[in-house]
């Protein structure tokens, strides 16, 4: 089994959640908590975002570190540090408004069951830092989007955007301004 089908196989589907189909099609949830009990599956997760940007989003460009990155609330937070931590980057978050102290720079976003605000910490990112954003899921890239365009307000740049789960038929990559890469991707 290759390192995707072995974390693909610990993902669980939960259907009308959370919300059940009404007038509009009910979610299909897509749960990543299964992969995080399992060390061994959860380390393969690691290593293979990792891997992709020390040897693909790295290797494919004249840049030769990533300074942040920039981890989604909430499921971004449980990703994000680690793979920060392995790189020697620096991780950043973006909240859903008002957890925040000091000031902040903030995006409104349409998601795929409803609207929100995020907010980064003002001067979290330098001016030409380079930046990767990482969730664990894009839906209709709503959310992505506003980070990005937090990381863009501060100087930014970001390389790519990485998910654990892709959406495909939501065709979230199409609202976003850098290369997507997921790990899983989704028809249904
Ligand atoms: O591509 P989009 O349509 O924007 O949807 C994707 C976002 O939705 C989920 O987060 P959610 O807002 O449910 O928050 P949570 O991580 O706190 O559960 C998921 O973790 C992504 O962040
Ligand atoms: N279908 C889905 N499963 C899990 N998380 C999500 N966030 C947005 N859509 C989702």
């Amino acid at each position: 089994m290759s390192d995707i089908d072995i974390i693909k196989s610990y993902l669980t589907s939960h259907p009308d959640f959370p919300k059940k189909a009404g007038l509009i099609l009910g979610i299909v949830f897509l749960d990543i908590f299964p992969i995080l009990r399992n060390p061994v599956v959860f380390e393969t997760l690691i290593t293979h975002l990792v891997h992709h940007i020390t040897s693909h989003t790295l290797a494919l460009s004249p840049i030769k570190k990533v300074d942040v990155i920039v981890g989604l609330d909430a499921r971004g937070f449980l990703f994000g540090p680690i793979v920060a931590l392995r790189l020697g980057a620096a991780f950043v978050p973006v909240r859903k408004v008002g957890k925040l102290p000091g000031e902040c720079v903030s995006a409104t976003y349409i998601k795929e069951y409803g609207t929100d605000v995020f907010e980064m910490q003002a001067g979290a990112i330098q001016p030409n830092q380079n930046v990767v954003i990482i969730d664990d899921l894009m839906a209709t890239g709503g959310s992505a989007k506003a980070a990005g365009e937090l990381v863009a307000k501060q100087g930014g740049k970001t390389l790519e955007y990485l998910f654990v789960i892709e959406l495909l038929f939501l065709k979230g990559a199409e609202k976003l301004d850098a290369p997507v890469y997921s790990i899983i991707q989704s028809d249904d």
